[in-house]
């Protein structure tokens, strides 16, 4: 089960994440109380160990622009959080290896995913970083051949229940872990991951190629 820390703000948290089992850190670029500028974000990422995935996460931004702001800040993936068009989300994939585009539930194109050339695809509550939860049968609307990584109000305490019921590739959190807006809960995120390892298998679920090395790939 791959497991995404996201909205980290500073050093300090996205240390606790690598050092609790997370597979991936995400840095927020655009408008939020996560906000972290892609100068702040390099001086974390490029201190953190090749095997994690650095991910920066933008919102209805220029593609041109998350290519810049995302190389700047030295991240490994992008991912597209608002209303990113297939070209647009495939012109940013000409840059980076990994692209998540996110969907909000009940988006009327979550049954054409596969059509944005990304090969992950992330399901959040309407409002990202809100900490509600959705309707998690809509998540069968998201093509079934694609990795699909579970958002939108998660906790240490339901992450278990909802990869039982919806079988994610992943899963992601971000105000589920915190003690403030930007600040994370060191307790918080050691059962958030301990949890969602143990409800899923070892290898990344319905997923030939994992485990990966971002590093090479
Ligand atoms: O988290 C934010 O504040 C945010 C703001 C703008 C765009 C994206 C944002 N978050 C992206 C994420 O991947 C969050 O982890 C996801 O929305 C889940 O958040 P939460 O419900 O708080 O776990």
């Amino acid at each position: 089960m791959f497991v995404k820390i996201c909205g980290i703000t500073n050093e300090d948290d996205a240390l606790l994440a690598v050092a609790m089992g997370a597979d991936a850190v995400g840095f927020i670029f655009a408008p939020s109380p996560r906000q972290i500028a892609p100068q702040q974000a390099y001086d974390i990422t490029r201190r953190l160990p090749p095997e994690i995935l650095t991910v920066g996460v933008f919102r209805n931004e220029l593609p041109s622009r998350v290519v810049e702001l995302g190389h700047k800040a030295g991240v490994k993936a992008v991912q597209l959080h608002g209303r990113e068009t297939p070209d647009q989300t495939k012109e940013v994939a000409g840059h980076f290896r990994w692209v998540i585009k996110a969907f909000a539930a009940g988006d009327d194109n979550l049954p054409r995913a596969d059509q944005y050339g990304t090969d992950m695809i992330l399901m959040d509550a309407p409002e990202p970083g809100s900490g509600k939860v959705f309707d998690w049968n809509l998540a069968g609307d998201a093509p079934s051949q694609m990795k699909l990584i579970l958002a939108g109000g998660l906790t240490p305490d339901n992450v278990a229940a909802a990869i039982t019921e919806v079988e994610p590739w992943g899963v992601d959190v971000s105000s589920g872990v915190e003690k403030a807006p930007g600040k994370k809960d060191a307790i918080a995120v050691m059962r958030f991951i301990e949890n969602a390892k143990a409800a899923g298998p070892e290898q990344y679920r319905g997923d030939d190629e994992g485990p990966y090395n971002w590093d090479f790939e």
